[in-house]
């Protein structure tokens, strides 16, 4: 059995559609435009790709972008500062901040320092206490693309056996929680779970989230089982030619889609759902902030 491919970068195209839809009926009929203000500290190859492909699919949605690029070196007292003045600004609904931060910087009060209300990634610990009580919040950009990817593909996710393979604040602990409001029964597993082989086996959904190249054969995954391989990890790829890379996922995509129903490969699956993501949460939170009817499909 090969298992059907789950094309993340068409269905994220589908999902900025339909996001550039609702911002263009928002301007027209109330004459809002979503702002969105992304702060990128330091000069992190990876999150300056990622930065620059935020603000230009927000422009291409209709949104306004606003990069604050800061030096490596800016010190927390200034980023918070940065961060107030974006809290305050009405013309902006969401604030990111790319992460990882340099070490000299406290993440997590940095993330707790922006406004709840316009915590698009929903890293703020009031979205996560809102998220893990069922209750309407932010919801952080890659499970929900996930949670997206697999509504789109099951229609109805109640009962099924998912497992969360990881269990970070980023990624694996909302995926659970998105999971459960959908009525899964949910496994997360992690480092020290024991005989994951076999937990893995039981499970009709599979996240994976690790950050570790191919940690995940084919033998692991139930027949017909879906499989979303959350994880993006370079790998020398010396067949390419001297020094290459290439992406793999936390999933050994060659013996996983032959007993997978379904799979997401890396790159173009859950990846682009990242940004897509973002713009919806963006256009929610300028929904919610105006009392507006939230965008049906573009939320959890
Ligand atoms: N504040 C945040 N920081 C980070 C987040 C986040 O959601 N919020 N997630 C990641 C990085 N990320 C977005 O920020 C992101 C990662 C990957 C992709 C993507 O489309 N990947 C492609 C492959 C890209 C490549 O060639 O390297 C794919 O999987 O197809 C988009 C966004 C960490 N930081």
């Amino acid at each position: 059995m090969t298992a059907k491919l789950l094309d993340g970068k068409a269905f994220a195209a589908t999902v900025r559609e339909k996001v550039a839809s609702h911002v263009s009926k928002l301007k027209s009929e109330h004459g809002i435009t979503p702002g969105l203000a992304v702060v990128l500290v330091g000069e992190d190859p990876a999150s300056q790709v990622y930065v620059r492909s935020k603000g230009k699919m927000t422009v291409e949605v209709g949104m306004n972008s606003y990069e604050h690029k800061l030096d490596a070196n800016t010190s927390e007292a200034d980023l918070l500062a940065l961060i107030e003045k974006l809290n305050k600004d009405e013309s902006i609904n969401g604030i990111l901040v790319q992460l990882p931060l340099p070490d000299h910087l406290n993440e997590d009060l940095v993330i707790n320092s922006i406004d709840p209300v316009k915590d698009v990634d929903g890293f703020h610990i009031s979205n996560v206490g809102l998220l893990g009580t069922g209750q309407k919040s932010m919801v952080p950009c890659t499970p929900l693309g996930c949670l997206m990817m697999l509504r789109e593909h099951h229609g109805s996710l109640s009962g099924l056996d998912a497992v969360v393979i990881g269990r970070s604040n980023i990624v694996g602990k909302p995926m659970a929680n998105l999971l459960l409001g959908d009525s899964c029964t949910v496994t997360i597993a992690h480092s020290r779970t024991k005989d994951l082989p076999d937990v893995v086996r039981r499970a009709d959904i599979v996240v994976a989230a690790v950050g570790r190249p191919e940690m995940v054969p084919g033998d692991w995954i139930k027949k017909g089982a879906t499989v979303i391989d959350v994880g993006i990890n370079r790998i020398p790829a010396p067949e390419k030619g001297e020094g290459k890379t290439r992406l793999v996922g936390d999933v050994d995509f060659a013996t996983a889609k032959e007993n997978a129903g379904a799979i997401t490969p890396v790159p173009g699956g859950v990846g682009p759902m990242t940004i897509a993501c973002l713009l919806a949460n963006t256009l929610t939170a300028t929904c919610r902030a105006n009392g507006l009817e939230e965008p049906e499909g573009l939320t959890a």
